[in-house]
């Protein structure tokens, strides 16, 4: 379909989803409509069958929840064309309701601001009048929890937590590539895995054009993980979403515009919200880690050895085409997550984690001033606050290794007076008391690594 026409779509809708119970399949049906006709999607979702039956009670909250990642997966087809319209198949309650608008406002913010499109950040969907029926209550909290693992070091130092605290984690990935593969094999456990199908019609577009942008995955993956717990029978879905995914990286019009939005605590909170509401589940997920500052999480990695040849955090790593094989030590998070690691481990260490020395590579400069806030916002990317890195850097200074390295060297004549003294008083390393969701078993896995 010529963008010409994409460009005229006014409507986003969601036609169906299906479920074969047999295979895992799922089917989710979306459409874009407008005066010149309409451009249909289908994405293919595949749970992995679990080796029992399961009960009746969980096939119905499975339903439910495939309902709730059927309105998210089509953040991915909506973003191609960004009608005014949003036209939901069928009522919701009011958490679903404000969950669901999210999705399409705060999660697709970093898109509506790059591409220039302010109404996104206030669409309201439009949902069919009527009641949902109530759904039963299911808790399965007492039981194994589904911890997702991304390859990097955050969900590292969460399944080492969960298995030193005796909680047996199941480690679960959505189309776990031979990163994802390679971090299940060092950890030891047996991993499930869903695999997720963008549908092609999607990149044929892109290809020609569309409207592309960032959206907010991680929603979607934490609903592909809640459906394959329940299917499964398993207990909570652990995440390893830090504090710092809540920040945003700038203002715009009068909206927060946060890259890492569906990592938040605020994202966190509206989808259990939801779950409770539309499938009745007690305690379906939350971040183990959401206390803590990402300088924190990598000093908990540094003192964890078994996935240093396999931990790998750069996303260019999991791109669904022409993907790195691990580190591409050229971009901000691979920046971020070399700073944040070098002051806990010896230089040998993290050169042979990442395949090269950044701090030695004077090319990167340009890039670590973003991360210290001394030129730009905050790269749009999975990376700590500004004070984080200030933090870090502050560390490197004092150690004989580091302090002499010409990137250390560049960055510490550039950082402004005032950062120093901020980093000198930084709560980095001391958990925040800001609410979170961890229920109280689940505390003392953190407490016993933190
Ligand atoms: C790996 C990556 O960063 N991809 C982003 C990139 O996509 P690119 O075109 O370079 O490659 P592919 O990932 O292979 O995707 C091809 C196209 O497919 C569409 N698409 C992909 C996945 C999806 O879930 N939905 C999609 O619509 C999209 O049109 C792609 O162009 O740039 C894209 C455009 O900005 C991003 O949408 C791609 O981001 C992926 C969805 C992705 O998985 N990104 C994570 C690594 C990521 O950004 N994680 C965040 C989590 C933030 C959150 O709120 O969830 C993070 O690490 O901070
Ligand atoms: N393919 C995936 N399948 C399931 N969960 C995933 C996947 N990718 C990321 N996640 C989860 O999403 C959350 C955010 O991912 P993120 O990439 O920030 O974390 P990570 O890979 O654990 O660590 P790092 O920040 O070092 O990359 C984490 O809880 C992670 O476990």
């Amino acid at each position: 379909m010529p963008n010409t026409q994409l460009a005229r779509m006014d409507a986003f809708t969601f036609p169906s989803y299906s479920i074969d119970l047999a295979t895992g399949e799922a089917l989710f049906d979306y459409a874009l409509t407008g005066p010149d006709g309409e451009q249909r999607f289908t994405e293919v979702i595949t749970l992995p069958v679990p080796e029992e039956s399961p009960s009746d009670v969980a096939v119905a909250a499975l339903g439910r929840v495939l309902e709730l990642l059927h309105l998210v997966a089509g953040v991915s087809y909506y973003k191609a064309a960004a009608p005014g319209q949003l036209v939901l198949p069928a009522p919701l309650g009011p958490a679903a309701a404000e969950f669901v608008t999210a999705i399409y406002t705060k999660g697709l913010a970093e898109y509506a601001y790059r591409n220039q499109l302010p109404y996104v950040l206030e669409l309201i969907p439009r949902i069919p009048d009527g009641r949902v029926a109530p759904a039963a209550r299911y808790d399965n909290s007492d039981r194994r929890p589904l911890s997702a693992v991304g390859g990097g070091k955050d969900s590292i130092v969460s399944l080492e937590a969960l298995r030193r605290a005796g909680l047996d984690p199941v480690p679960f990935s959505v189309n776990p590539n031979h990163v994802i593969d390679a971090v299940n094999a060092a950890s030891g456990l047996t991993p499930l895995a869903a695999r997720r199908r963008i549908d092609p019609v999607l990149l044929e577009l892109n290809a020609t054009g569309a409207r592309n942008g960032h959206i907010p995955v991680t929603a979607i993956n934490s609903l592909i993980a809640v459906a394959t717990a329940v299917l499964h029978g398993l207990g909570p879905v652990v995440m390893s979403n830090e504090r710092s995914a809540s920040d945003p990286n700038l203002i715009w019009n009068g909206h927060e515009i946060n890259h890492q939005w569906s990592k938040g605590v605020e994202a966190e909170g509206l989808l259990r919200a939801a779950l409770a509401e539309h499938a009745g589940l007690a305690e379906p997920y939350f971040s183990l880690l959401r206390p803590l500052s990402e300088l924190h999480i990598a000093r908990l990695f540094a003192s964890i050895d078994r996935y240093d040849d396999v931990v790998t955090s750069c996303n260019a790593a999991f791109k669904l085409r022409d993907a790195s094989e691990r580190w591409c030590r050229d971009c901000p998070k691979c920046r971020f997550v070399y700073l944040a690691l070098a002051p806990f481990m010896p230089r040998e260490r993290i050169t042979h984690i990442f395949g090269g020395d950044l701090l030695a590579d004077e090319t990167q400069i340009p890039g670590y001033r973003e991360l210290l806030g001394v030129d730009g916002h905050k790269p749009f990317e999975c990376v700590g606050e500004v004070e984080e890195s200030v933090v870090a850097l502050s560390l490197l200074a004092q150690q004989p290794d580091w302090r002499d390295t010409p990137v250390v060297a560049a960055l510490v004549a550039a950082v402004p007076d005032a950062a120093w003294s901020t980093a000198a008083t930084s709560d980095t390393f001391t958990p925040a008391t800001a609410p979170n969701h961890i229920p109280p078993t689940y505390t003392k896995a953190l407490n016993s690594l933190t």
